[in-house]
């Protein structure tokens, strides 16, 4: 296989084996520690302007189906694996990873030290690099790495979300529809509008299956026009980059407040958080993963969630009117937020689940339970 090379902006090179695409990318290098769910963080637009290794050492061993999939294209700037598994195993796979990644035009490099670039990371923050297979002088990828544009202040959520109103009806798989039990159907054909900021299909399958209308509009539509379409809740989707640059959907999600129920997931809890005053910083390294465990201050129980985020809402900025509802345990940051007067809750991770556990559906229950309340008000 051919040679490829990761740079990033502090002078560390990795070197291994191009496979997937060939060309040039920048991008932030960050990385995910799910042991499993390759493909559904492929297609997450969240990650878009972002470089990804996996800690799992090793990678496509189940192939790609067109089942898994969270948006119809990878988002990613590229890929980085310890070993690309050399045969796929899976009945429903019906392609290899290295094919899909060429087919849809991302880099991929394999045979590096991912446990070393981690490691790295972890104590040096995520940093931006440059990968590539055309250009192998270290010197060169060093330049363009400290050139490359950063996340920070930059409104890259207009690159992936949808471009028209459009509406959603695919559902669940029947096995996944066995596990939210009795949830499924019981929306009764509520009217949920979904603000899309670059949304993981998982989340308007979840609204199908338990029975809601669901239209999906593009994250800058007017307060005013979603209204237009008689909601009787809005769901903020996540999405990639940093959230506070996005003041269309600031300043709409603040006219939203109280007039219909609001849930916000991961992107779509940090501008609610901005929407009612709060504040947001950038991570150092981010949590990405499907084992970050999250303290409900409710019920008190510890859930095991599914996360990719590399901001987080400052818990000192916290608003009078927003309260701490969850706490990720690793690091004590800000989880989840309610509002005290106005029925409208957000969570910093994602109970949509694909791929991690299920831990955290009974936030669709959460938000049934706004939308009931509202409806008989
Ligand atoms: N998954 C998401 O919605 C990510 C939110 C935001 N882009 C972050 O990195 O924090």
């Amino acid at each position: 296989m051919p040679l490829a090379k990761l740079a990033l902006e502090d002078g560390t090179i990795y070197c291994g084996e191009s496979f997937g695409a060939v060309g040039e990318v920048t991008g932030e290098v960050v990385f995910n520690t799910s042991m499993t769910g390759y493909q559904e963080i492929l297609t997450d637009p969240s990650y878009r302007g972002q470089i990804i290794t996996m800690t799992y050492p090793e990678i496509g061993n189940y192939g790609i189906n067109d089942e898994d999939v969270e948006h119809s294209v990878p988002a990613l700037s590229g890929f980085l694996v310890r070993q690309l598994s050399r045969i796929h195993s899976n009945y429903r796979s019906n392609t290899d990873l290295d094919s899909y990644l060429k087919k849809h035009n991302v880099i991929g490099l394999s045979g590096l030290d991912t446990r070393a670039l981690v490691k790295h990371i972890r104590d040096a923050g995520a940093m931006r690099g440059v990968l590539s297979t055309e250009d192998l002088d270290d010197a060169s990828l060093v330049a363009k790495a400290k050139a490359a544009p950063s996340l920070v202040g930059r409104d890259i959520v207009q690159e992936v979300m949808c471009k028209a109103t459009t509406t959603w009806d695919e559902r669940l798989d029947a096995w996944t529809e066995t596990q939210i039990g009795s949830a499924v159907d019981s929306g009764n054909g509520a009217h949920v509008v979904c603000m899309d900021f670059g949304m993981k299909w998982n989340i308007p399958r979840h609204f199908a299956s338990r029975g809601y209308r669901v239209t999906i509009v593009p994250g800058n539509t007017s307060a005013a026009d979603i209204m237009k379409l008689n909601p009787d809740g809005v769901f903020l989707s996540n999405g990639p980059g940093d959230p506070e640059p996005l003041d269309y959907a600031i300043k709409t999600i603040a006219e939203l407040l109280g007039k219909t129920p609001i849930f916000g997931i991961c992107l779509g809890h940090q501008l609610l958080s901005l929407a009612c005053g709060a504040k947001t910083f950038k991570l150092k390294f981010g949590h990405r993963g499907a084992n970050q465990p999250v303290q409900d201050l409710t019920t008190k129980k510890v859930e095991i969630t599914t996360q990719n985020h590399g901001f987080a809402v400052d818990a000192d900025s916290m608003p009078d009117d927003l309260e701490i509802t969850h706490l990720n345990l690793n690091d004590n940051t800000v989880a989840g937020v309610r509002h005290k007067k106005h029925p409208a809750f957000s969570v910093q991770y994602h109970p949509e689940a694909a791929a991690g556990p299920h831990d955290s559906h009974y936030l669709f229950e959460r938000f049934q339970d706004l939308l009931s309340a509202a409806a008989t008000s």
